[in-house]
C-alpha cells in the first residue's frame, strides 16, 4: 500500500484539512500518516481564528514519522505560520522527500488571511522551490505569479511558466475553479509543457467547501502510486467530479465532500 504524509492543518468541521485529506487518501485505497501544522476554528461557513503548533513539536512529529513510515508522497496543506514552514523546508531536505505537493492555502474561501505579506514572499522565492508541483487557485496564482488571472489564454499560461522559470518552481497545476465559465479547467504546466484538464462546472461559485484540500491530497496520491504527472491530473479531474457531484449539506454554510 502506497503512503501519503499530509502535512496540513485542521479543521473541526471535517469540511476541509487532515480531516478530509485523510479521508480522499483512503477513499483512493492508500495508507495516510499525518502531522498537523496548526488547529483552526471553523465551521462550514467561515474560519474563525488559528493557532499554530509549537515549531519544535511540529518537527518532534515530521522526523520520528518520516524516519519510520519513508512517505511515497507529501502533501503540504495549510502552514499556519512562518516558523513551520521553516522547520518543514529544513527536513523536506535533511530526508529527501519525494513526490511533494505543496497546495499554498494563502487566503481561506471565506475570506480569512492565513499567511502574513513576509511570510508569502518565503514562500515564493524559498519554500515552492523545495516542492515537485504547487496546486494555486486562482487567487493565490496572481498572488504568487503577479499576474492578473481572468481566464487560461495562452499569453497568462505562458508568462505563469516564464516567472515559474525564474523562481525555480518545477511544476504548478493551476485550478482554474474559481474562474467565470462553464467549465472547471486546470492547467498543468511544467518547465516545458502547458497540459489543460477540465469539466462541466457544477453548482454556483463557491458553493462548495475543501475542493483544493481534496484535489492536492488525490493528486499526492495518485502520484504515490506510480503514475506521471498527467496522468495524474487526469484521474485526479476525474475522482473530483465524482466527490463534487456527491457533495453534502451538513451545516448553515457550503456544501461539503465526503469521500
Ligand atoms: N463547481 C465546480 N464544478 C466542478 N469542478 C470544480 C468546481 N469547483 C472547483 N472544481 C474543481 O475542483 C478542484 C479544486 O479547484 P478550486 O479552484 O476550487 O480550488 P481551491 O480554490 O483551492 O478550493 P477551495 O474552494 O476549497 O479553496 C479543481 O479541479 C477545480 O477545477
Ligand atoms: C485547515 C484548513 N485548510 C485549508 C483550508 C482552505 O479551504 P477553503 O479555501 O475551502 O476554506 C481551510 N479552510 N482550513
Amino acid at each position: 500500500m502506497k503512503k501519503v504524509l499530509i502535512i496540513a492543518g485542521f479543521d473541526p468541521s471535517g469540511g476541509a484539512g487532515v480531516l478530509l485529506d485523510i479521508k480522499v487518501v483512503r477513499a483512493l485505497n492508500g495508507y495516510a500518516a499525518s502531522v498537523v501544522t496548526s488547529l483552526t476554528v471553523q465551521d462550514t461557513q467561515r474560519v474563525y481564528d488559528l493557532k499554530p503548533i509549537d515549531p519544535h513539536f511540529f518537527e518532534y512529529q515530521l522526523q520520528k514519522v518520516v524516519e519510520d513510515i519513508k512517505p511515497d508522497s507529501v502533501k503540504i496543506g495549510l502552514l499556519g505560520s512562518s516558523e513551520i514552514a521553516v522547520v518543514l523546508l529544513r527536513n523536506l531536505k535533511k530526508y529527501s522527500l519525494k513526490n511533494i505537493v505543496c497546495d499554498p492555502v494563502l487566503k481561506s474561501t471565506s475570506g480569512f488571511e492565513f499567511c502574513k505579506s513576509e511570510f508569502v514572499e518565503f514562500l515564493k522565492y524559498d519554500f515552492f522551490k523545495a516542492c515537485d508541483v504547487i496546486t494555486p487557485n486562482k487567487n493565490e496564482a496572481e498572488l504568487i505569479f503577479d499576474v492578473e488571472i481572468k481566464n487560461f489564454d495562452e499569453d497568462v499560461l505562458s508568462c505563469v511558466q516564464e516567472r515559474m522559470k525564474r523562481m525555480g518552481i518545477k511544476s504548478c497545476i493551476l485550478k482554474g475553479g474559481h474562474l467565470d465559465g462553464e467549465l472547471a479547467e486546470d492547467v498543468l504546466i511544467t518547465q516545458n509543457e502547458i497540459y489543460r484538464v477540465s469539466a462541466i462546472k457544477k453548482g454556483l461559485p463557491d458553493e462548495i467547501h475543501g475542493t483544493g484540500c481534496a484535489f492536492s491530497s488525490a493528486f499526492a496520491t495518485f502520484l504515490a502510486k506510480g503514475y506521471n504527472m498527467y496522468d495524474a491530473l487526469k484521474q485526479t479531474k476525474d475522482f473530483m467530479i465524482g466527490l463534487i457531484n456527491a457533495s453534502v449539506k451538513i451545516g448553515n454554510g457550503r456544501l461539503v465532500l465526503n469521500p
